[in-house]
């Protein structure tokens, strides 16, 4: 069972366990990302939610369970040490300075008392210290381990999540989960848990001593605990209303970021610098805004806490005071009681600090929860039909497709392609034509019918047979950064220098990468390592032929090369086409007129299939398609 299964399972287990009987699935909306943006969730939906985020929590922890137990344990003792100083202290003037007093008036030695309360201060003082830098040190280990193991599986599942996940879920968001949540998360894990865990039990051991001395003087701190309690409930409830709305407010401005960048082209060619300036600062300002409303709210419980401590620190003073004069309280008691209620308050402060990162780690944690438990829809069969080597004929039988539950795009259709035929698809924009050969690439699987490869339906394929038997050249001939050997090595990464080569050489790319500053090595990222649309053509059929699939997907550039290179990237295809089967997007045509076949696509139907030749003799929409073609070359 896969990380994302579990995950899964376990919210649901926890919605069944707590609440049998009741509504128990929560509403489809919300499982994986789809309830991400949604803020009005009923107590059952959030109750998923965040068992979802504790099973995510607990799975992070599992590896790292025995280290987080003694890291508790360090906590727990190094507070109880610490808390335990202003108890030394009283025992230290209450029975440690008669004891040295009567001693001396004895005629004997002080050293003895005073070795045995130094000692225990010091011990006190070495065991809180020396624990707090272990478990301060041990601390930021393991988050990061957790972090570490975070990172890689989120990066691990997204890239596996099938395109039509991607495809409405946009890289904008995929890079916040990947930065900003993460880094939320980091930041609880890194200090938050540990301030707050070691903040609370500070003031559980500090109250206890507190009880332990005088339970009076426990009475005035209880009264004192009203206003704090109230500030920093209050506190609470304002940080998450502004909290939320910062959170909104950064998601909007990474967005923004993202697809700025992202379409910088479109952004230049349009000259949008100005207005997207103007917009990202808008954004950037709302975001600033909402930072400062929490840093006010901040401001307001910082001095209240400080001002609350001292008039307790007060009040034990007087109140204590008197009682020593009676003789009814020793001083070295009011001395540590005084200490102890100084410092009770001060980890409050912690407390509520954290409380907006304990926030912003939890929505982080149901984001990346929610982005964990989508599956991929385009799944690996559990026991696949091995074809190492395909023939390439390719049967679609009562077929019909429409992404996701919209509409139908492709209504029910049978075509088939016998191995080795070349296949030009044309047909108007929005006909249907990527998504008729993106359907043999699986990058989607049928709503209904058979797709299938050499008799075997495409979805019994292994996904390394069905990778090694179909490949898909795209129109964006993407590079990755690395050298143009490693990128022809793309589908093959153990290929030789010479396989590397002789796939250059045989769509004719191996000229033009000798030219370049270091030949095969040369960077694509590099200056002089970048490549023309026409080179990137050749650089991906090359990447294609050393993959030699029996099935080759391309999309056909639409953008306009010039002749020298069009008749270049023309003579590749020609090359890299062989005796494979091939479906081509054909946008020129040189292209059709190498095709065996023509399928004409309109409004997702086949309505024209035959030889070039045939269909420009039956005179339908190919034949005016051609003879526009013919057209433009001759204007
Ligand atoms: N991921 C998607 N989700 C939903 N609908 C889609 C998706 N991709 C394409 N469509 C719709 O499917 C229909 C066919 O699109 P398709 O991309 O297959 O057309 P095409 O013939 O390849 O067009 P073009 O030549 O412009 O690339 C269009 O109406 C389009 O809006």
């Amino acid at each position: 069972m896969s990380r994302a299964d579990r995950t899964r399972r376990r919210g649901r287990q926890a919605v069944n366990a707590s609440a049998p009987g009741e509504a128990q699935r929560p509403d489809p909306t919300l499982l994986g990302t789809q309830g991400e943006e949604r803020l009005d969730l009923s107590v059952q939906e959030r109750k998923y939610v965040r068992a979802r985020s504790w099973a995510l929590l607990k799975d992070l922890a599992r590896p790292v369970k025995w280290k987080l137990i003694l890291t508790a344990l360090l906590v727990v003792i190094s507070n109880a040490a610490r808390a335990s100083f202003p108890l030394i202290i009283a025992w230290g003037i209450d029975w440690g300075l008669p004891q040295v007093v009567s001693t001396l008036e004895a005629g004997g030695s002080a050293a003895p008392v005073v070795a045995a309360v130094g000692g225990t201060y010091v011990g006190a003082a070495l065991t809180a210290g020396l624990l707090l830098g272990t478990y301060t040190w041990m601390t930021a280990r393991l988050s990061q381990a957790m972090l570490l193991d975070l990172r890689v599986w989120v990066f691990r599942h997204t890239q596996r999540l099938s395109l039509e996940f991607h495809e409405k879920y946009t890289s904008g968001r995929v890079i916040s989960r990947q930065t900003s949540d993460l880094d939320s998360l980091r930041e609880l894990l890194d200090q938050g848990v540990s301030s707050l865990v070691s903040g609370l039990m500070f003031m559980l051991f500090t109250g206890i001593s507190i009880v332990l001395l005088d339970w009076r003087s426990a009475l005035i701190l209880l009264v004192a605990f009203i206003p704090v309690s109230i500030a920093v409930r209050w506190y609470q409830v304002r940080s998450e209303a502004v909290y939320r709305e910062s959170r909104v407010s950064s998601a909007r401005m990474i967005v923004n970021f993202v697809e700025t960048m992202t379409g910088i082209r479109a952004v230049q060619a349009f000259r949008k610098e100005r207005a997207n300036d103007r917009t990202y600062e808008t954004l950037a300002g709302k975001y600033r805004d909402d930072m400062l409303k929490s840093l006010n709210l901040f401001g307001i419980l910082q001095p209240t806490l400080v001002i609350t401590g001292n008039l307790t620190v007060v009040a034990m003073l007087l109140f204590g005071g008197f009682r020593v004069l009676d003789g009814t309280l020793a001083v070295g008691v009011l001395v540590a009681l005084l200490l102890a209620g100084k410092r009770v308050f001060q980890p409050m402060e912690q407390v509520a600090m954290f409380y907006s990162s304990f926030q912003s780690a939890t929505a982080a944690l149901e984001k990346v929860s929610g982005l964990l438990e989508e599956a991929p829809t385009v799944r690996e069969a559990e026991q696949p039909v091995s074809l190492p080597e395909a023939d390439g004929r390719i049967e679609f039988t009562d077929a019909e497709f429409g992404y996701g539950d919209g509409q139908v795009i492709l209504p029910r259709f049978d075509l088939t392609i016998p191995a080795g035929q070349t296949v030009a698809v044309v047909g108007q924009t929005g006909a249907g034509k990527s998504t008729l050969v993106k359907l043999i690439a699986r990058f989607y699987d049928l709503s209904s019918g058979s797709l299938t490869l050499d008799g075997v339906s495409l979805d019994q394929l292994s996904a390394s047979d069905l990778r090694r038997n179909v490949v898909m050249v795209t129109q964006e001939a993407f590079l990755f950064s690395g050298s143009v050997a490693e990128n022809i090595a793309l589908g093959r990464p153990d290929a030789s220098d010479a396989e590397i080569q002789t796939a250059a050489q045989a769509v004719g790319a191996h000229e033009f990468i000798l030219s370049l500053p270091e030949g095969y090595e040369t960077d694509v990222t590099k200056r002089g390592g970048r490549l023309s649309a026409g080179q990137r053509q050749l650089v991906s059929f090359a990447r294609a032929f050393l993959a030699d699939p029996a099935v080759l997907i391309l999309d056909e550039a639409t953008s306009s090369l010039d002749l020298p290179s069009e008749r270049l990237v023309q003579q590749g295809l020609t090359r890299l086409l062989g005796d494979r089967t091939a479906l081509i997007i054909a946008h020129r045509l040189s292209t059709v007129e190498i095709a065996d076949r023509v399928l004409v696509v309109h409004d997702g139907r086949v309505v024209e299939d035959g030889s070039p030749a045939e269909l420009i003799e039956a005179g339908g929409r190919f034949a005016e398609l051609h003879a526009a073609w013919k057209d433009s070359l001759v204007g």
